[in-house]
């Protein structure tokens, strides 16, 4: 049997276990993420989607876009979004994300935090295209922001986690089944941050 050496990412990996799932947190799985932070905020051509919440229009608090395989489609936040090529920085991302954790994908999703007032709320990844127990692979890079995660059902957070720049988040299945997330704004921040959530649409399930 080959013994082959664990890289620093590996070795500062944590686990996190949650009841009905689970996370691995690599604090430091890009060395120099900030080339790739600036690379991605002036190339990817980002865009602001109208979300309809009760009858209300509002602009979403953030600004989005969605790569993946060629033809492949996706249904969230109200809405079918129709992927771009990859990037082949994100590309060569989820190369290596597959490699190193056994989970492929096949689109991404990307959200640019332009600062602090920029927010997502909670909810679970859990759309009926994803199949019944994803898991989701969670890139961040530019300002570290605070990752907040509580059981469905329940009103208040059960848990914080700070999202380092070059970090990964697995959420490991049936995490998206049991436990909604959220990225709360942070009054006063003036740094951005770019999330790139690795997915697996599976095809004969999309809606
Ligand atoms: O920005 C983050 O860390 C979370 C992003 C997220 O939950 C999503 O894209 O579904
Ligand atoms: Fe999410």
């Amino acid at each position: 049997m080959s013994t082959s050496k664990l890289s620093p990412v590996f070795i500062e990996a944590e686990h996190i276990p949650l009841a009905g799932g689970g996370l691995h947190y690599y604090p430091q799985y890009i060395a120099e993420p900030d080339p790739l932070y600036e690379q991605l905020r002036e190339n990817i051509p980002w865009q602001q989607p109208i979300l309809d919440i009760y009858g209300r229009r509002h602009l979403t608090p953030r600004l989005v876009a969605f790569v993946g395989d060629s033809g492949l489609s996706y249904r969230y936040s109200g809405h079918r979004h129709y992927a771009d090529v990859w990037p082949p920085e994100v590309l060569a991302l989820r190369e290596r994300i597959a490699e190193d954790t056994g989970y492929d994908f096949n689109c991404a999703l990307l959200n640019y935090y332009r600062n602090g007032d920029d927010s997502m709320g909670y909810h679970s990844d859990d759309e009926a295209s994803l199949g019944g127990d994803p898991c989701v692979a969670s890139l961040s890079l530019g300002c570290g922001r605070d990752f907040l995660m509580k059981p469905k059902g329940l009103k208040t957070r059960s848990r914080k986690i700070h999202l380092a720049s070059g970090s990964l988040l697995l959420m490991l299945p049936p995490t998206q089944r049991h436990w909604q997330h959220a990225l709360p704004a942070r009054k006063g921040l003036a740094q951005g941050r770019i999330n790139i959530t690795f997915r697996k649409v599976v095809l004969s399930l999309a809606d």
